[in-house]
């Protein structure tokens, strides 16, 4: 199987180029070769690149280490997961790459900007574990309600139109509920509303912070290949936070384990499945190799 060592970017789009692209702004890009990409001698610049971050948390007087020396190259429209135990540093990670935690030390780029200009620019959708619909507004609202919150700022990101956002909605078997209300609606139901919602800013980040956690495990491995689906159309670059093995080898082109105490990065393990991936993949030898290997790391971790 050819695994994602031969993904490139399509020089006009800075996007993979098998996926349709739903309407985003043309990226310019930084100057850092991913790790993948050095190995073969070709440069490829990374879109997000987190270079020596450190942060330590202040509790009740003490210091609370929570990331040491972490460095990470990502590529525009590639899907990156984090995994790792409790307390590892996982969400600061991702917080600090949306801006929305400072580091102590080191720096972070996303499309060259800081985490607070792509904040500022719109460059990130967040979906976090819990749904966080407004229980008073239809799903339609819902969907809609951020990007029509806040008006695009110069230089930001557009979001989806209507027929981009029905298709997602279609995709996502909902079209026939935009008028429901959250309560209405099944836990599964309402964070395919989230998923829909996360995308339909039009940012070119996706942050995901466990967000299937509260799911029972049939809906999750459903909505592993919705979500697989709306990152192929829209060609987004996805960050995911899980504690799942499975799941991020699933969805993943490369999956990074953390370890805790302080939070770094351990091992870095590119998925050698091919796209689109599909549950049949699930029963392959490549798959189960790629969870053997990830749980050893893990188990590493706490040894
Ligand atoms: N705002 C905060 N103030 C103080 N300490 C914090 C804060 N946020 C996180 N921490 C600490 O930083 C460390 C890393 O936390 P973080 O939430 O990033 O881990 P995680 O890997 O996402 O955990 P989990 O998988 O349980 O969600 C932990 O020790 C946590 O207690």
């Amino acid at each position: 199987m050819v695994g994602p060592s031969s993904y490139r970017i399509d020089p006009e789009t800075k996007r993979p180029g098998n996926r349709v692209v739903l309407g985003f702004a043309a990226m310019s890009s930084s100057c850092r070769i991913a790790p993948d990409d050095a190995a073969s001698g070709t440069s490829v610049a990374s879109f997000i690149s987190v270079d020596g971050v450190h942060k330590i948390f202040r509790r009740k007087g003490r210091a609370v280490p929570a990331l040491r020396g972490v460095d990470l190259d990502i590529q525009a429209g590639e899907f990156v997961s984090l995994l790792g135990p409790s307390g590892c540093g996982k969400s600061t990670l991702l917080r600090i790459i949306g801006g929305l935690v400072e580091p102590d030390a080191g720096t972070v780029t996303v499309d060259g900007l800081s985490p607070l200009d792509a904040r500022a620019a719109k460059s990130f959708g967040l979906v976090p574990q819990a749904s966080s619909l407004v229980p008073w507004a239809t799903v339609d609202r819902n969907v809609r309600f951020l990007s029509q919150l806040e008006p695009r700022r110069s230089g930001g990101h557009d979001p989806l139109d209507d027929d981009q956002i029905d298709d997602l909605l279609d995709t996502v078997g909902l079209r026939d509920f935009r008028g429901a209300y959250p309560h209405e609606l099944s836990g599964g139901m309402q964070q395919r509303v989230s998923l829909v919602r996360g995308f339909a800013l039009g940012a070119p980040v996706l942050l995901m912070d466990e967000p299937f956690a509260a799911l029972d495990e049939i809906t999750r491995a459903d909505m592993r290949y919705l979500l697989l689906e709306l990152w192929q159309r829209t060609g987004t670059t996805v960050i995911f936070v899980t504690h799942s093995i499975t799941e991020a080898v699933i969805l993943s082109d490369r999956v990074a384990v953390m370890a805790a105490h302080p939070g770094r990065i351990a091992a870095l393990d590119t998925i050698g499945l091919d796209r689109p991936r599909t549950p049949e993949m699930e029963d392959t030898d490549v798959f189960h190799d790629h969870v053997r290997i990830l749980r050893t790391h893990l188990l590493d971790q706490h040894a």
